[in-house]
């Protein structure tokens, strides 16, 4: 099977974690796509959703499913979204598709996080990935400090093809950080936060998933943290 069929097949498999009549949280990236392309055909069943990404509402929005802004929302049963990296504890790095803070703020009001990821995204010990941080501009120079003195090698994010800063859907930048090998993720996950100005890092370890659907060649596996 390819990776894209493992994501479709584990974006059908969490339909069965929507809650009937509710919002449910929707990531963001081509797994989470695939997840809304399935949301779609049983749209009937919820009362819309909130998004972590302009890009993500846009595709909801295409499907006519009803987007709630979070600030009119009290709580959401359960969100839905990809990962870069998952541990076999449930912790995970994202921000791979840029939407790490939204992601975030959106898991930390959700009772469930089910994460979708297709077998690759499943490690041992995190930080092959480059772990993403999402930082204010004119922070950025001393945040990179702060980021090499913990041992790793922050890189600007751009924009794909192309010699322009990436900027974010909250006007932020991204350091995306190599050299890291993550032997405790929740710790990382506290230093970093406490950086002035990062805006969010991309580790989501005090709050990780809940539940993982694991797309493999034999079948979707559910590894419950
Ligand atoms: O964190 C994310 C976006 O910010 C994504 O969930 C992560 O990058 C995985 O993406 P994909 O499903 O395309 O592999």
């Amino acid at each position: 099977m390819t990776q894209d069929e493992l994501k479709q097949e584990v974006a059908r498999a969490a339909i069965a974690y929507v809650v009937d009549g509710e919002i449910i949280g929707v990531g963001t990236g081509s797994t989470a796509n695939f997840f809304i392309d399935e949301l779609a055909l049983v749209k009937h069943r919820v009362k819309g959703a909130v998004a972590s990404s302009e890009a993500t509402a846009a595709r909801l929005r295409a499907h006519g499913i009803a987007v709630f802004d979070l600030n009119d929302v009290d709580a959401i049963a359960v969100y839905v979204d990809g990962a870069d990296e998952i541990t076999p504890g449930g912790a995970m790095i994202k921000g791979g598709g840029a939407a790490l803070t939204r992601e975030k703020i959106v898991a930390s009001v959700s009772g469930k996080f089910v994460c979708i990821a297709d077998g690759s995204k499943l490690v041992e010990t995190m930080g092959n990935f480059p772990l993403p941080v999402e930082v204010l501009p004119m922070a950025r120079a001393a945040v990179a400090r702060q980021l090499r003195a913990l041992g790793g090698e922050p890189r600007l994010r751009l924009k794909a093809g192309s010699d322009e800063v990436f900027i974010t859907d909250n006007g932020g930048q991204i350091l995306d950080v190599g050299g890291l090998r993550i032997t405790d993720p929740a710790g990382l996950e506290r230093e970093i936060d406490q950086i002035v100005g990062v805006i969010a890092v991309g580790l989501f370890a005090r709050r990780g998933a809940d539940v993982c659907l694991l797309g493999t060649s034999e079948g979707v596996k559910t590894l419950t943290f």
